[in-house]
């Protein structure tokens, strides 16, 4: 099954994305990509990767991915999120991080963490909807 991962970058976070995404192309491809309109622009002028762009984050990219997640139709969301800076659509930023947190879906705010996550994605490590079941009370696996 390919995974679907979304890339979400702030302004002054997009060259350290692009960076990122650049220097792990391989494990990128064969996997479907989302992400927010700027950021996605940017990192297909720098990598072969083909990827479904939604709108700019402040115009509603945020929200757009947030609905892919309501419906648990994300595997995993590498955001790096400006922590210096405030947003003017900081509400929705705030309720794309609540709905990954509804729908238990890995999120990556920053690089070290979106390294630990992507070392995962290459080794095929990524049972999340199953790991997900297992820990939600009444469900199939936690009796
Ligand atoms: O603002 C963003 C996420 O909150 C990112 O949007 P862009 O990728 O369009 O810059």
């Amino acid at each position: 099954m390919s995974m679907k991962v979304a890339f979400i970058a702030h302004d002054r976070k997009k060259d350290e994305m692009v960076n990122f995404v650049t220097a792990y192309e391989k494990a990128f491809d064969g996997c479907q990509l989302y992400s927010t309109g700027t950021t996605g622009q940017r990192i297909m002028e720098a990598t072969q990767l083909q990827i479904h762009r939604f709108m700019s984050g402040p115009l509603g990219g945020d929200q757009q991915i947030g609905a892919m997640v309501a419906e648990n139709e994300l595997d995993l969301i590498i955001f790096l999120r400006d922590p210096l800076m405030a947003q003017p659509h900081e509400p929705d930023i705030t309720a794309l991080l609540r709905i990954c947190d509804v729908q238990g879906i890995p999120v990556a705010t920053n690089v070290a963490t979106a390294e630990i996550l992507v070392q995962a994605l290459m080794r095929g490590d990524f049972g999340w909807r199953e790991l997900v079941h297992k820990y939600k009370p009444g469900l199939q696996g936690n009796e």
